[in-house]
């Protein structure tokens, strides 16, 4: 009758996620644990009155349906480990309802709700088998309890007791639907924001490397049926020397000044990537000369960078320029071949481009 939650003891979760989990589990089994408890009073009461039950039962009720719940949150947030306290008023939950069966002489409808609902919080609880921790406690609890009411057993279910039933089989299934249904919504934005994490080269704002190669091979097989596409590999020149004169900042703003010159000057259709350090790679479609003119204008734009905190800085970068393969071949050759048009360039004095 306690909480959903995400916390999963198979994975080692960083400390301070940890700790977050720590002091939000007891706090989110609370206020389950009363609607729980609270709505497993109503079956209880009514089973009771139709027996006739004697006073100690009443006070058990009591003690379990509507102090437990504030007892259990007192416990655990007054722990040294919160969620650990949490875990064995998870394990008390099981053995309370437990024991709750032989006092409704085992009543069908209200023992198997009961049962079925404590589980059924342990499993939604992600902490791994702790649902198979509770039976043994379960188990004894019930059976000490049917020691001390004499094993009676009455399982017929009267229509007055089945509409007792229906406020907790109704309200907290949906309540603890609603719950996991925010936590996977939770997971899925999470999981969208690292797969955008994994996209993306967070420095340069192209894509990753890995990403980029799978566009890249994408595209390599889309060209191959046009029979045109270029490859572009680009190098800033002489980035150790920034990096060593106007240190590691200002060699940053360079990189993304230059990924800027790239997205401006390439056309739409093309999957530019950072590929290295200081190395990009764009996918162009289209014609070797129409990325020759995509270069020129990349050449150009990155002469006239400037930066703010760098006024004398001068940039330059260089180009190598690889045609589509004749037939299709592996990115890998396609990427190599623009990579000896850049050595090619270098060789021949920098900030230039060369076509393979
Ligand atoms: N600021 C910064 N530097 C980086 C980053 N990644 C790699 N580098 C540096 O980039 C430099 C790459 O230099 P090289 O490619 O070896 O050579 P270069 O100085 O560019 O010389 P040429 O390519 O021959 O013109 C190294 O000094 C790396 O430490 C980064 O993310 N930020």
């Amino acid at each position: 009758m306690a909480a959903p939650t995400s916390v999963d003891s198979r994975s080692d979760p960083p400390a301070t996620v940890r700790t977050r989990a720590q002091r939000a589990l007891p706090r989110r089994a609370y206020g389950f644990r009363i609607l729980g408890m609270g709505l497993a009073a109503l079956p209880l009461i009514a089973v009771m009155h139709e027996l006739q039950a004697p006073w100690p039962a009443w006070a058990w009720m009591v003690l379990t349906c509507l102090l437990w719940p504030h007892i259990a949150y007192a416990r655990a947030m007054q722990s040294r480990d919160p969620f650990l306290a949490e875990l064995r008023n998870f394990l008390i939950d099981s053995a309370i309802a437990g024991s709750w069966v032989p006092i409704l002489h085992f009543n069908l409808l209200p023992s198997a709700v009961l049962l079925s609902v404590v589980t059924a919080d342990k499993i939604n609880s992600g902490v791994r088998r702790l649902w198979l921790y509770s039976l043994p406690g379960t188990v004894l609890a019930l059976l000490a309890m049917a020691w001390v009411t004499g094993f009676a057993f009455q399982p017929a279910t009267s229509m007055f007791v089945i509409v007792s039933c229906l406020p907790i089989m109704i309200i907290h299934t949906l309540a603890v639907s609603a719950s996991s249904y925010r936590l996977v919504r939770r997971v899925q934005t999470q999981n969208a924001r690292l797969e955008e994490l994994s996209r993306i080269d967070t420095l340069s704002g192209l894509y990753a490397r890995g990403h980029w190669e799978g566009l890249a091979s994408d595209a390599l097989r889309h060209h191959a049926l046009s029979g045109t596409g270029a490859m572009m590999v680009i190098d800033v020149d002489r980035f150790k020397e920034i990096n060593d004169r106007h240190g590691h900042a200002i060699g940053d703003d360079v990189l993304r000044g230059i990924a800027e010159v790239i997205r401006r000057n390439t056309p739409t259709g093309s999957h530019a990537g950072r590929i290295g350090g200081d190395e990009f790679a764009v996918v162009l479609p289209g014609s070797v000369a129409d990325a020759e003119q995509a270069a020129e204008r990349i050449l150009e734009a990155a002469r006239s960078l400037a930066f703010a905190n760098a006024g004398e800085l001068c940039c330059s970068v260089s180009i190598g320029i690889s045609a589509m393969p004749p037939s299709e071949t592996d990115l890998r050759g396609w990427v190599e071949s623009a990579d000896r048009a850049l050595y090619r360039a270098k060789q021949a004095g920098r900030d230039r481009a060369m076509t393979a």
